[in-house]
């Protein structure tokens, strides 16, 4: 008898994979660093094989630690970083070209070129997006474009596209399967979130044959079954979401109103806002949090490009700690920032911001600024990020939002949902399980397997382990609120063709 879920978490940074047993609990747990390139300043790709490899490398780790096979298995669930774009010939399954990252800037000028054709509201009126580098439709045209006949292929049909969710699928069904989730599918700039499918007319403006893209399916049905990685098993493949839109569904957030924020690479805050799209008013992202049972569920995101890669620039560009988890320690050692304030803005801002050609700016430098003041601002930087973007959510939506549950890599950090706390004034809500990305495709492939018999099973599943509870002087928060408002337009637009 099966007795666990698989859930593949292909984050950005990582590889992770996680079994999770009927009672919700984590039995197994394995992960492979993800190598980075940076070919020029503003590219990021990833290796397809490479990612392809290393995830069943700890999908075969995972089961191995708990000495199970792949036959135990009723399901695995998919969920991975979004916008990613890998385009691959479909008679060979050879990528044409590494994928380009989410955070890859290369297409920052076409995207203008679309908004001084007036495009924007066309792009955000059918995709509930912005026109922006950090989508998949810019990227794929890209590739077709500057890929040596790759644009002929594309023509005659031998190509395909897909973000890591596809690749994964068609990688674990041998190619026989070509799907994304509607999830993956609303982060494109390709998408139409109102009829739910491919839009003509865009695919048309970016020059992108139909022939590439995936059959869109909803995020819990069996696509496929696995062939050859798990020694043989012939596992379902049975939920896919994008790694924001899977950890909404694992924090719990399943009514109108509830938001998640999710600290890792970048920073995204999800409200969920029901069976509508709702079209914000202050440049936050409308996008599809899922789809089962024949119903689409919708939620307004802010996107925050720098969060934990905050970090990880402490770590390697600076040197001035040996891992994230470090940075907490160094931070405590001064009680406030001494005036500094860091806006990552390393890659542009996103939400609400949207300035492809922000960049990263330290301001407040004096005499006596140290290491720790650096580590503390860096670590203010992620929560003042959060800030601008839960107060527009609540603006947009004239919600009042009451707790922030929060998890990925840097909630870890108990300095900064402190932080956090303090600058929001409500309570940051840290569950048991962070991995609630991977608990989300679980429990996406638990209920389309049966392994689960439906939500209330695993609703109950969801516990608190800590609550930060806000302790500012709420005066101070007001004077540093306007501080880094300040400091973020004086990043602004500096960065030049
Ligand atoms: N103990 C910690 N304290 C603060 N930040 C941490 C800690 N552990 C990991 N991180 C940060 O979390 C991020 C990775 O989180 P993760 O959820 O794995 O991200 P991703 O899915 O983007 O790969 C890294 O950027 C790292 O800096
Ligand atoms: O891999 P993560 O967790 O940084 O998430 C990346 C996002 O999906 C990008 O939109």
């Amino acid at each position: 008898m099966e007795k666990y879920i698989l859930a593949l978490d292909q984050g950005t940074t990582s590889s992770r994979a996680l079994i999770f047993d009927r009672q919700g609990n984590i039995c197994s747990i394995a992960r492979k660093e993800l190598r980075q390139h940076y070919p020029q300043p503003g590219w990021v790709e990833h290796d397809p094989a490479e990612i392809w490899a290393s995830q069943v490398s700890v999908a075969v780790e995972a089961m191995s630690k708990i000495s199970i096979s792949g036959r135990q298995l009723a399901g695995a669930g998919i969920t991975n970083q979004r916008e990613t774009t890998v385009v691959w010939d479909r008679n060979t399954g050879e990528p044409v070209y590494n994928a380009i990252v989410w955070q890859d800037r290369r297409t920052a000028a076409y995207c203008d070129e679309l908004k001084n054709l007036g495009l924007s509201a066309l792009l955000r009126g059918k995709t509930g997006l912005e026109s922006d580098a950090y989508f998949s439709g810019p990227k794929i045209r890209w590739i077709l474009d500057h890929v040596p006949g790759a644009r002929l292929k594309a023509e005659r049909g031998q190509l395909a596209f897909g973000t890591i969710d596809s690749w994964l699928v068609w990688k674990l069904t041998g190619g026989r399967v070509h799907v994304t989730d509607v999830s993956n599918a609303s982060r494109t700039l390709l998408f139409n979130i109102h009829d739910l499918c491919w839009d003509e007319e865009l695919l048309e403006l970016m020059h992108i044959p139909a022939s590439l893209m995936p059959v869109v399916a909803s995020s819990s049905e069996v696509y496929g079954f696995v062939t050859d990685a798990f020694g043989g098993a012939e596992v379902p493949v049975a939920g896919i979401a994008g790694d924001q839109q899977a950890a909404l569904f694992g924090q719990m957030c399943l009514e109108k109103g509830m938001v998640k924020n999710t600290y890792g690479t970048g920073c995204f805050m999800l409200m969920n806002t029901g069976g509508e799209p709702f079209i914000s008013e202050n440049r936050l992202l409308t996008t599809v949090a899922w789809q089962m049972n024949g119903q689409t569920t919708y939620a307004l995101e802010g996107s925050i490009f720098m969060a934990g890669a905050v970090l990880q620039w402490l770590r390697d560009g600076l040197g001035i700690i040996q891992s994230s988890a470090e940075a907490d320690a160094l931070a405590r050692q001064v009680s406030d920032t001494g005036g500094l304030y860091f806006v990552p803005a390393f890659t542009g801002l996103g939400a609400p911001h949207w300035d492809q050609y922000a960049r990263g700016l330290m301001i407040g430098l004096n005499r006596g600024t140290t290491p720790a003041h650096i580590a503390r601002a860096a670590l203010e930087s992620i929560a003042f990020q959060t800030l601008d973007v839960l107060q527009v959510m609540e603006q947009d939506t004239n919600l009042k939002i009451h707790e922030l549950r929060v998890d990925g890599g840097a909630s870890a950090s108990n300095l900064l949902m402190q932080i956090q706390a303090d600058l929001l004034g409500i309570p940051v809500v840290r569950p048991r399980i962070t991995e609630s990305t991977a608990a989300g495709a679980a429990c996406l492939a638990g209920l389309a397997t049966g392994f689960w018999k439906d939500i209330n099973e695993i609703a109950g599943q969801w516990q608190r382990e800590l609550v930060f509870s806000p302790s500012a002087d709420p005066n101070q928060a007001r004077i540093k609120k306007l501080r880094w408002a300040d400091a973020v337009k004086r990043s602004g637009r500096w960065e030049r063709e």
